[in-house]
């Protein structure tokens, strides 16, 4: 039979930090987590209110989750970013960096002063969360060029699309292929092709938004997605980044072929049912500014 002394051991050791937390916020008592490797010590905060330490957003985050577990009396599991910065009050050794926790939130079935309770176990699940943003990254993520692939853009015009539809914010899309790629593939190598896609995905990024959206479609075929921009302005975009492709290959020991792009231009139209017409009629403009003789930017 384990005695009381042994069960409150038993609690100090628990590898995790547990909070026992009354519904208007008080820590009550906390309980294991010891290792400074991964935690604070809570007995600093026992006495205290959450509003007492983290700032009125944050605060009410964590109470609006204390009430929803005592509502729902259903195990409330919550994933959620604390830095000890954060945290008014100097808690002991322990990560200096943000953590990423696990909250596990129980409903006790008594009360503490006349308030209901909780048992919050909150993990440290920092690891498995930076690993989710490595996978999630690899998984959006074209190997040569570091851009978007076609999953993630597929992805995100569809949202765009829906944007599209509710609030008539169009977005644009070019689609471009390299001219002549095949000429130096058969002349200088594949590995010289292969430095001319990767110098594209650095061109993209030097000249795109933060919430442009640009993709390796596959081979040395791209594709841009510009929010919120008309067809005009992609298209005077588009000019500038042929020129831009055509001045840095032009730098390239390349021989007497010169590489540049093509580009075809759509934006967004009431006609088109999906984001997929609209990349219809981007490829169908490409393919017009291919047979015009490339290095130029046709609208559709
Ligand atoms: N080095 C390299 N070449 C690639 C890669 N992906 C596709 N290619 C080559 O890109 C070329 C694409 O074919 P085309 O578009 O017909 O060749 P092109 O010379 O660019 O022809 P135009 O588009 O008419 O100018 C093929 O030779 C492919 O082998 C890649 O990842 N690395």
């Amino acid at each position: 039979m384990i005695s009381i002394e042994q069960m409150v051991s038993i609690m100090e050791a628990l590898p995790d930090p547990v909070f026992i937390l009354s519904r208007s916020g008080k820590y009550i008592d906390v309980f294991g987590g010891r290792d400074t490797r991964y935690y604070h010590s809570g007995k600093e905060l026992i006495g205290l209110r959450i509003s007492d330490i983290v700032e009125g957003e944050k605060a009410k985050w964590f109470l609006e989750q204390i009430a929803l577990a005592l509502e729902s009396n259903k195990l409330l599991i919550r994933e959620y970013e604390l830095h000890n910065v954060e945290i008014d009050r100097a808690l002991a050794d322990g990560p200096q960096q943000p953590i990423w926790f696990e909250g596990r939130i129980q409903k006790l079935d008594f009360l503490i002063d006349g308030e209901s309770v909780v048992l919050w176990v909150a993990s440290n699940i920092s690891e498995r969360h930076e690993m989710e943003i490595k996978l999630r990254e690899l998984s959006d993520t074209d190997q040569l060029t570091g851009l978007f692939n076609r999953r993630k853009l597929e992805h995100d015009l569809i949202l765009h699309y829906d944007a599209f539809e509710r609030h008539a914010v169009p977005t644009s899309i070019l689609m471009f292929d390299l001219d002549n790629l095949k000429i130096v593939n058969d002349t200088l190598g594949h590995y010289a092709g292969d430095e001319i896609i990767m110098m594209i995905g650095d061109i993209c990024r030097s000249e795109l938004r933060k919430t442009d959206i640009a993709c390796r479609f596959g081979g040395d075929e791209f594709v841009i997605g510009l929010p919120s921009i008309e067809l005009e302005q992609a298209v005077q975009f588009a000019n500038r980044l042929r020129k831009k492709v055509k001045r840095d290959m032009s730098l390239l020991s390349t021989g007497e072929t010169t590489v540049s792009i093509s580009i075809g231009v759509a934006t967004m139209e009431p006609v088109d049912r999906s984001y997929e017409d609209t990349l219809k009629r981007a490829d169908g403009a490409l393919y017009e500014a291919k047979r015009c003789g490339k290095d130029q930017v046709v609208a559709s």
